[in-house]
């Protein structure tokens, strides 16, 4: 996965540019005609372009980590949080399904990324098992569980606005949609990094209750998050949108993985 990425240009090339080079590249391959239908050889195609075109999607060795933990759990209901173009949710999806679940759930704030997504879902034969829902992170998860649409949130892929990580996770928590036996995949959690999401998972249910006593933190804990992560996608003086303790008594094994030469890492749990 490059670095973040922000609404600012790439080379002077717009949102729109990026999605439009994208696809046209997808769809003129010449290997399109045999990928339809087949997760891996879309995803083999999306590969290629990103060799050359910085993209900020998990990326094979990173993938594979999750892919053998989907393996492991064989859930039925996986979230994601942050889609962008869909390779996770097409790479994870898969696995999913594979693996017999039944959704594969992807949120993404920006529709354009999130119309190329629904497009490279459907050509890799996943539209009927992946839902892509437009829409902030916080927002989404919270209308889970008032339409009791997503009750018990087994795999959770964090992937998205990093100061984020925490607080969706403390709304999850609050709403007992992630309770003991859940697994999180935060990405990202090293380089570029995020403290405070690392500190609350690795803290015990003693420390989180003590903070706890002085309530739910007033906005996003930016402390130890790069500027530019912080200023990515959403705009300056934004808050979550529930502003909760989460569950405290939850405790959490927290593991790192790093494939070999990546500088990123995936997981927590
Ligand atoms: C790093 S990319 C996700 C990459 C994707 N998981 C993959 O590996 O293919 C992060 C995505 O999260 C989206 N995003 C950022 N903040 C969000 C939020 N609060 N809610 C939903 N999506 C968000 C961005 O628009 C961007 O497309």
């Amino acid at each position: 996965m490059s670095l973040q990425e922000d609404s600012a240009n790439h080379d002077g090339q717009t949102l729109n540019d990026r999605v439009e080079k994208l696809l046209g590249f997808i769809y003129n391959h010449e290997g399109l005609d045999e990928a339809r239908g087949n997760p891996h050889k879309v995803l083999a195609i999306v590969d290629e372009f990103a060799i050359q075109n910085a993209m900020m999607i998990v990326g094979g060795p990173k993938g594979e980590i999750v892919t053998e933990l989907i393996k492991e759990k064989q859930p039925k209901i996986m979230v994601e949080l942050g889609c962008y173009f869909g390779y996770s949710a097409i790479l994870f999806g898969d696995a999913v399904r594979q693996n017999g679940g039944e959704r594969y759930y992807s949120l993404e704030l920006n529709p354009d990324w999130a119309a190329a997504a629904r497009q490279l879902i459907e050509l890799a034969g996943l539209q009927d098992f992946v839902e892509v829902i437009v829409g902030r992170s916080d927002v989404i998860l919270d209308q889970f569980y008032r339409d009791g649409k997503v009750t018990n949130i087994e795999i959770l892929f964090i992937d998205h606005y990093k100061p984020a990580y925490l607080t969706d996770l403390k709304l999850c928590e609050h709403h007992g949609m992630i309770v003991p036996g859940s697994l999180l995949l935060a990405d990202n959690v090293i380089y570029p990094g995020n403290p405070p999401y690392l500190e609350y998972v690795r803290s015990t249910v003693e420390q989180k209750r003590e903070a706890a006593k002085s309530g739910p933190p007033k906005g996003y804990n930016t402390t130890g998050l790069l500027e530019r992560t912080v200023k990515s996608w959403m705009p300056a003086g934004d808050a979550p949108f529930l502003e909760t303790v989460g569950n405290p008594n939850i405790v959490y094994h927290s593991v790192l993985r790093q494939p070999e030469g990546e500088r990123l890492m995936a997981g927590c749990n």
